[in-house]
């Protein structure tokens, strides 16, 4: 039988240690370990939530209500999850979240914003807070309060599938951009106390800090792979970006896939309880990568029991399963019982989620509303987006020299030409974590406005616009452009599937560029998630853009390379010259780069 239920932890009036302490003195060991439980929505059912109390559920890449759900089908789901949840014993509310890497990506009509390699070229702090802050708004418009971001990763090797991910390989640039996380959860109250987690309402959301720690820096960029480097490396570049993330009241921070000096970061006590909890004093959770437990073995999952002994002792208090609860529970149940994880390690990390779910005010406001829905791809967060792709665009080149610039282009002329597979292509231009989690080549993936779309915005309406995708070179020849805009790049990756070892421009891109520069005055436009091979096409090249990954707000690429606004963003990683100097970052000895660290041409616009 059920023992009568105090209910002084639903109570706000009480101080919130206090609600915690109430609240663990009733919980079973099932109900402990349940909320260390965190699931994905396909293994879920409101039934499950009611009877197992399962403390957290996301959405992985793609996981969706369904294809195109509007943000009041998404509140509908995560709110009957939430009611199974508040149907438990305790009625204690489940913490749903979702990949918000680039806006809220995985959601139809979602603002996508340019991915944090074009956000690092910015270097404005302000801008990537707003864009913090307009994240939140869409992720609550779906009736989420959890997002796994800021990806703090200094990326020191573009050979890396996630290096888009990635604000810079300088770790200063990586530090200033966790001001999203005020925009995310809300600004630390001055004097407040540092290392405690805070969320500051109902338009904000609990962040997360990722991948803890040295997720760039693997060997050769291999992703998941090992980080071999001294403390000092450590600490002074792979770790100040989550000292900065700890000050401003990051709530959770997730656990890298990959290793540190041959120790799985998912099992290593000493970084992950010993400094993250002890020397840097964080107070909110630690939360493991998607099966970043049953991946420290290869092949994964061969120890499970072993690997889950070793995470939840190493100071992982929240499990990213993301399936098959039951066999996690029986398995920590029996290591609980035979005193191999202490009972005071399973309640540090019940009591570290349980001051997240308070702080949030989550017991207060379980359940979502439709407040928020018009936010999902407002007006102002497109006009937003727009203002950070325009930030992030790097001129590397305009004209053979500065008395003859190609850029900004005439509006108003008789005839050009618009080719490339990225022109016109809104999935190319998101890249991965868009929709899908790989990311899709589809031309009309989600809402926004292709770079071909903005073109046509901004030119003169007697201007003629010829769009071919690749084009022949007699067909160039023949039809006597002004000058050719030639956008293209990499198709979308994510993880593992962008690893690359050589980095050349896919063709038919690269085709394209050589067909149409050798035959017009071009200027490419470069859509990919880093630095590519480009020394050896630099000569046909008139002008040159880095345009990254910018999203669906394609008018910004438009605005700059017409003069609406000027050139101003500088490289936040090294161009390289060939391939096999990598791994090359600023402040190395040996730095040969074709563009260093820093370099951007600039132009004035007619409005900034
Ligand atoms: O079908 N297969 O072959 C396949 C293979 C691997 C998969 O692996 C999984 O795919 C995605 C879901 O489909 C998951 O998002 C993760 S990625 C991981 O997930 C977290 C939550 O989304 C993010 O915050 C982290 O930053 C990220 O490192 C995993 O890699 C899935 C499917």
């Amino acid at each position: 039988s059920n023992p009568i239920i105090d209910t002084l932890y639903k109570d706000p009036k009480h101080p919130m240690n206090v609600r915690i302490g109430n609240l663990m003195n009733q919980m079973t060991i099932e109900e402990k370990i349940a909320q260390m439980t965190q699931i994905d929505r396909e293994a879920a059912t409101p039934d499950i939530m009611r009877d197992f109390s399962i403390g957290s559920l996301l959405s992985g890449g793609g996981s969706v209500p369904r294809d195109q759900a509007t943000a009041k089908e998404w509140v509908d789901m995560v709110n009957s999850f939430q009611n199974g949840s508040l149907s438990s014993r305790l009625g204690i509310p489940m913490i749903y979240g979702i990949d918000a890497v680039h806006g809220n990506n995985n959601v139809y009509k979602a603002t996508i914003f340019p991915h944090n390699v074009g956000l690092g070229v910015t270097r404005d702090p302000d801008l990537v807070k707003r864009i913090g802050a307009a994240t939140a708004l869409e992720a609550r418009a779906t009736g989420i309060p959890y997002v796994f971001a800021p990806c703090i990763a200094v990326c020191r090797d573009p050979r890396w599938g996630r290096c888009y991910e990635s604000y810079s390989e300088d770790q200063k640039i990586v530090e200033q951009m966790t001001q999203i996380i005020g925009g995310l959860q809300g600004d630390v109250p001055p004097n407040s106390r540092k290392g405690v987690p805070y969320i500051s309402g109902r338009n904000k959301v609990v962040a997360c800090a990722k991948h803890f720690v040295g997720d760039g820096g693997t060997k050769d960029g291999i992703n998941e792979n090992n980080t071999v480097v001294n403390w000092h490396e450590l600490l002074s570049i792979h770790m100040p970006a989550y000292y900065h993330s700890i000050i401003k009241g990051v709530s959770t921070i997730m656990v890298s896939y990959s290793s540190l000096n041959g120790v799985k970061m998912h099992g290593n006590k000493d970084l992950v309880t010993n400094f993250l909890k002890g020397t840097l004093r964080f107070r909110g959770f630690v939360i493991s990568d998607w099966k970043g437990v049953d991946k420290m073995t290869v092949p994964e999952h061969a120890n499970y029991s072993h690997s889950l002994l070793e995470a939840i002792n190493a100071g992982v208090d929240m499990v990213m399963l993301p399936y098959n609860h039951t066999e996690f529970r029986t398995i920590v149940l029996s290591h609980v019982k035979n005193n191999l994880i202490p009972i005071s390690r399973i309640d540090d990390a019940v009591e570290r989620i349980l001051r997240v779910k308070f702080t949030m005010g989550l017991f207060e406001n379980p359940i979502a509303d439709y407040s928020f829905v018009d936010k999902l791809g407002s007006q102002a967060h497109r006009d937003l987006a727009r203002e950070a792709v325009q930030k992030s665009l790097v001129l590397l080149k305009n004209g053979e020299n500065a008395d003859t610039p190609l850029l900004p282009l005439p509006k108003k002329t008789s005839r050009i030409l618009v080719a490339g597979s990225h022109a016109n292509n809104l999935g190319l231009q998101c890249g991965g974590w868009t929709i899908a989690w790989q990311g899709l080549d589809s031309k009309n993936l989600t809402v926004g406005t292709t770079i071909l779309n903005g073109i046509a915005n901004a030119v003169d309406p007697t201007t003629e616009i010829v769009f071919s995708e690749n084009p022949e070179i007699e067909f160039v020849k023949a039809n006597n452009f002004s000058y050719a805009i030639v956008a293209v790049g990499e198709p979308p990756y994510t993880e593992t599937a962008g690893d690359n070892k050589n980095l050349t421009i896919p063709e038919p891109g690269l085709s394209t560029m050589k067909n149409v520069c050798g035959s017009v005055k071009c200027v490419v436009v470069l859509i990919s998630g880093r630095p590519l091979v480009i020394e050896p096409y630099l000569n046909t090249i008139d002008a040159l853009v880095a345009a990254w990954l910018p999203g669906t707000e394609g008018q910004g690429v438009a605005d700059v390379l017409f003069g609406d606004y000027g050139f101003t963003g500088k490289l936040a990683r090294t161009w390289f010259r060939t391939i096999e100097q990598l791994p090359m970052n600023v402040g190395d000895k040996h730095y040969d780069p074709l563009f260093p660290f820093g370099f951007g041409l600039t132009t004035k616009g007619i409005r900034a």
